[in-house]
């Protein structure tokens, strides 16, 4: 049973019965949870007393996880990584982690009794998780052995899970190297690893030095998710090194420039669309470039039919409307073509925005829901997913982060439950793909 707090059980405790199971049956995709920061207390406090970490370590294991388990309170998302020594202390062993990675799975996959004070009836938090962990070399395991340990775990859900590999933004580039090989290998091998996400403290690490690495795991079919502009102090030119690796899904991308989602995201085709030929522009309304086909087609047609010198005689024919019609048609389809063709080419898509809300409202990057990126996102038909971030510290479920959506302000965002719906089915649609057999070797 989750002990949950704050603004997401808030918003939880402020609906009523029905909307709350509304909520519990929409299919859901958890698609940004770290592993580490998703441990169940109970879990925690169980492997502290089964798995002690040696006394000389110099971490204050029960003070953490007394504090973990109160709440914590951050003063600035720096706060927020200095609580991970402790918790990495307790699963630095092959069964120790496997242990925690069962737990968060069981948390995320099957039904879980109601948090105390709510009566709803048990129900899986989601359909699907793409859970990410960092994998850590540590005395008792190399990375290889961290990384098949949490993947026996997550095979045992079949399709149900999948893993993100994290690359620190800290490491040296042999580390990331050595990640980046790992998920190639392990994919390879038909393991369910779908993606690679850059994440860890955003004011650490020089990011241009990991684009070699990311595009190489690009190349071998791997999905990219990264942290990006997630707190203020995260420049515009950083932001545009990362945007330029043309990631799939992005973290929290809450200090975006204007500049940066117009150059990146304006004319950009939706994350699942194929791109129907040029030719289907006329007759296919649901041609993303459609509307653009249609505004240069009257602007070309104009312009031929000002500019024609033909004879009035000329003009009254049948055949001249229909030489007019395809010239414009022709031009506009050559415009188009070169608006779409540089981002089609480069399989441009609108990356979809990974939203967190309580992670970035504990974390104090974001005043209130009412300034929350995720009101710009949405009024743009950005695609966007609902996820918990860091259920530990942030003491919320997936369910309570999908309240936030649906309660009236000011306990939430006041979205209807059409909305919603369009939400969750956004997440599922942005999932990363597991590797086909082809792909195995
Ligand atoms: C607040 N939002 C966040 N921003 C950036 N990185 C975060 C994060 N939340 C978690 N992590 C990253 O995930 C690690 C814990 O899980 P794993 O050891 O990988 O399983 C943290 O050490 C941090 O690097």
């Amino acid at each position: 049973m989750a002990t949950i707090s704050g603004p997401a059980s808030v918003a939880l405790r402020s609906l009523n019965a029905s909307d709350t199971t509304f909520l519990q049956s929409l299919p859901k995709a958890e698609l940004h949870a770290h592993l580490n920061g998703s441990i169940p207390t109970r879990t925690l406090i169980d492997l502290a007393k089964r798995y002690p970490p040696p006394a000389d370590l110099g971490i204050d294991i029960a003070g953490h996880i007394a504090k973990l388990e109160s709440g914590v309170t951050l003063a600035e998302i720096s706060d927020f990584f200095a609580l991970f020594p402790a918790i990495y202390a307790l699963t630095a062993t092959p069964e120790a982690l496997a242990e925690a990675t069962s737990a968060v799975l069981d948390a995320f996959l099957t039904p879980q009794p109601a948090p105390p004070e709510f009566t709803y009836d048990p129900a899986p938090e989601c359909t699907y998780i793409e859970l990410r962990t960092t994998p850590r070399a540590t005395a008792h395991m190399s990375r290889e052995q961290y990384l098949r340990t949490v993947l026996s775990k997550i095979e045992s859900f079949g399709d149900r899970a999948a893993l993100i590999i994290s690359i620190d933004r800290r490491m040296s580039e042999n580390d990331v190297k050595e990640c980046v090989d790992l998920a190639i290998k392990l994919r390879g091998q038909g393991q369910p690893v779908v993606g690679i996400d850059l994440c860890g403290d955003p004011l650490k690490g020089d990011v241009a030095m990991f684009e070699g690495h990311f595009k190489r795991a690009r190349h071998a079919g791997l999905g990219l998710t990264i942290h990006i502009a997630e707190t203020v102090q995260n420049t515009e030119a950083e932001s545009g090194t990362l945007l330029s690796w043309n990631p799939d899904r992005l973290g929290h991308a809450t200090f975006l420039t204007e500049d940066h989602k117009l150059q990146f995201f304006a004319d950009v085709p939706q994350p699942d669309t194929e791109i129907p030929p040029s030719k289907m522009l006329l007759s296919d309304p649901e041609h993303p470039f459609h509307e653009h086909f249609l505004a240069s087609h009257k602007m070309h047609l104009d312009r031929i039919l000002r500019e024609s010198t033909e004879s009035e005689e000329a003009r009254m024919q049948l055949s001249f409307h229909f030489d007019a019609d395809k010239g414009a048609r022709r031009a506009a389809i050559k415009e188009v073509e070169s608006l779409m063709q540089p981002k089609v080419a480069e399989g441009r898509r609108k990356p979809c925005i990974e939203i967190c809300l309580s992670s970035n409202l504990l974390c104090k990057t974001v005043p209130s829901l009412e300034d929350h990126h995720i009101r710009y996102y949405l009024a743009n038909k950005h695609p966007v997913v609902i996820c918990t971030d860091d259920t530990l510290p942030f003491r919320t479920t997936l369910l309570a982060e999908y309240a936030l959506l649906l309660a009236k302000p000011p306990f939430g965002l006041g979205l209807s439950r059409e909305e919603v719906t369009q939400i969750a089915e956004m997440g599922m649609k942005a999932r990363f793909t597991k590797p086909t057999k082809s792909t195995r070797s």
